[in-house]
């Protein structure tokens, strides 16, 4: 493997390789700190991730959160002209490369007086890249939970890499971040896998745990890979990231890109998650069968649990696709059974009106309610996520319980869990593209020298975002947006929020969005 042995550069140093026209110097990290919640001080947590920040800022509030590129610890990496300009395929396109200069905003709403506010580094081929088509020795990782068109982002990674860049070394590490050390790995070509994207799960396999930086850094050094493409969920990102970290303290020339891949849609900025799609579709499967049975019998209701650990977002789009939902349940929602304006009561009044319901609940909703009824104990995964006690059954059972007291009221209840079905097939034909289009990202991305950033549209244009932009905090439905409401409105359900709930929040909203604004985010981006 190619190392320089040089040491690690300060991560603040400004970009040497070219300066955009139009930006300004990279913003101080002092003022990066300001920006980043305000007055911290050198020690606290915000001014050392400050620190690490590339910024480069510009007229009217413009502030490029860049990410790094391995010429900021490989200052003397000799650049090649990018082969893509010799392909057929790509002769008529007008435009062969990216603009250096192009950007993403992430605030896409603005008024007259708005600052510009953050940008990130559109995706897509450079003129340049920094690595001849001999050289390269990709590997492709899955980790975490399944999610509907991984093996398409493995598939066109692989033909990407071979059919516009000339490589012919990509390797697959089976069994998620583990299989680094403790496996061996298995070569890819277009051939082997081709036909793969019509297959749900992943080829290379996947897990939990299991993540051990220096082994994983040591098994890319000796094995001499110097692209790594991680396919995963905020886990897994956290994951990349101290990978990444790692690599340019051993001063490797190794570019890290993580593709995000979640099911549950819970990575913060960028648009949407791939499968996130598939997923709502084939809920829409089992909503279908509640429905059917809920109205097939006397009193009838349907019960569906979607995933949805800490986010509803499968459960709030479902809900909306469908319409013959008549409450959904997320973790962001609090709700109550008993009492007035409690779930029980709504239940029994949308049966006398109707005659059947059905309620679609996100595994995480209700989890501190049904911890107060069980007396359970925390445990965790491998990946230290929190296991979730099964709000399904344990919601079935409170209705169940409710109407045997009412013997004048019987109803039939169905409990329909789908979980695994909806993450286990294959991608639809809209995620197929969209798996497609992040996979040529990422592999532009690592050609181009970038490293240490993840892949994906934001506002509807690919971009390079760094890692610690997606770890820090999760995506979670703002239920003091439009779309919550769009969701009580299609429902007619209870919002289960008093008056001083709802102030509070509001307020909360306010703190959250002004801290956004002093970071120059748009709290727009929190619910989509
Ligand atoms: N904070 C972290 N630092 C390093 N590795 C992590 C971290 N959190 C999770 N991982 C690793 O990432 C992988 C996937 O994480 P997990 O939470 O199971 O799924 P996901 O990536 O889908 O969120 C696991 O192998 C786990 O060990
Ligand atoms: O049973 P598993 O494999 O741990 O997966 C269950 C979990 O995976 C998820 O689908 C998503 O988790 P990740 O995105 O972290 O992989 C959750 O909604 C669900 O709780
Ligand atoms: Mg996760």
């Amino acid at each position: 493997m190619e190392s320089f042995g040089v040491p690690p550069a300060p991560v603040a140093a400004p970009e040497k390789r070219k300066k955009p026209l139009d930006l300004k110097d990279p913003v101080p990290a002092a003022a990066a700190a300001a920006a980043n919640g305000g007055g911290a001080t050198k020690a606290s947590p915000a001014a050392k991730w400050a620190e690490k920040k590339k910024l480069v800022g510009g007229d009217a509030g413009y502030v490029l959160e860049d990410v790094p590129h391995l010429t900021d610890y490989l200052p003397q990496l000799p650049t090649y002209p990018n082969p893509l300009q010799d392909n057929p395929a790509y002769s008529v396109v007008k435009q062969y490369f990216v603009n250096p200069d192009d950007t993403v905003t992430q605030k896409i709403v603005v008024h007259k007086t708005s600052a510009r506010g953050t940008h990130f580094r559109r995706a897509g081929p450079r003129q340049r890249v920094y690595f001849q088509p001999d050289e390269v020795n990709a590997a492709i990782v899955t980790c975490g939970g399944l999610c509907p068109g991984l093996n398409t982002v493995i598939r066109e990674l692989v033909c990407g890499l071979y059919d516009m860049y000339g490589v012919t070394s990509v390797v697959g590490i089976e069994g998620g971040y583990k299989g680094f050390y403790s496996k061996n790995t298995v070569a890819l070509t277009p051939r082997s896998v081709n036909g793969i994207h019509k297959r749900g799960g992943t080829v290379l396999g996947t897990s939990r745990g299991g993540h051990d930086t220096a082994k994983i850094v040591d098994c890319l050094q000796d094995r001499g890979i110097n692209q790594v493409y991680i396919i995963g969920g905020d886990g897994t990102q956290k994951g990349a990231s101290v990978i990444y970290e790692e690599v340019r303290r051993r001063g490797l020339k190794c570019a890290v890109v993580g593709v995000p891949k979640t099911i549950d849609n819970d990575i913060a900025v960028i648009d949407k998650s791939f499968g996130f799609d598939t997923a709502v579709e084939e809920a829409q499967r089992a909503i279908n069968a509640a429905h059917v049975e809920a109205e097939s019998a006397e009193n009838g209701i349907g019960v569906v649990k979607l995933m949805g650990r800490n986010s509803g977002f499968i459960a709030m789009y479902a809900t909306l696709a469908s319409r013959d939902v008549d409450c959904c349940l997320i973790p962001e929602s609090p709700f109550y059974l008993e009492g007035k304006g409690g779930l029980l009561e709504f239940v029994e009044r949308r049966l006398k009106d109707n005659g059947h319901m059905v309620i679609v609940v996100a595994e995480g909703a209700g989890q501190d309610l049904i911890a107060k009824s069980m007396n359970s104990v925390d445990t965790q995964d491998a990946s230290g996520n929190k296991l979730l006690l099964d709000v399904g059954l344990w919601l079935s059972q409170k209705i169940k319980d409710h109407f045997k007291k009412k013997p004048r009221f019987p109803i039939t209840l169905k409990y329909i869990d789908p979980t695994y079905m909806i993450r286990a097939v294959s991608s639809n034909a809209s995620d197929n593209v969209y798996c497609t289009l992040l996979a040529h990202s990422a592999l532009h991305g690592a050609m181009a020298g970038y490293t240490g950033f993840i892949v994906a549209p934001v506002n509807g244009r690919h971009a390079y975002i760094p890692f610690y932009r997606i770890t820090e905090k999760q995506n979670k439905v703002v239920i003091t947006d439009r779309m919550w409401a769009r969701v009580l409105c299609s429902t007619n359900q209870p919002c289960f929020l008093s008056h001083e709930d709802v102030e509070n929040m509001k307020h909360d909203d306010d703190e959250h969005h002004l801290h956004n604004t002093l970071l120059l985010d748009s709290p727009e981006n929190s619910s989509k």
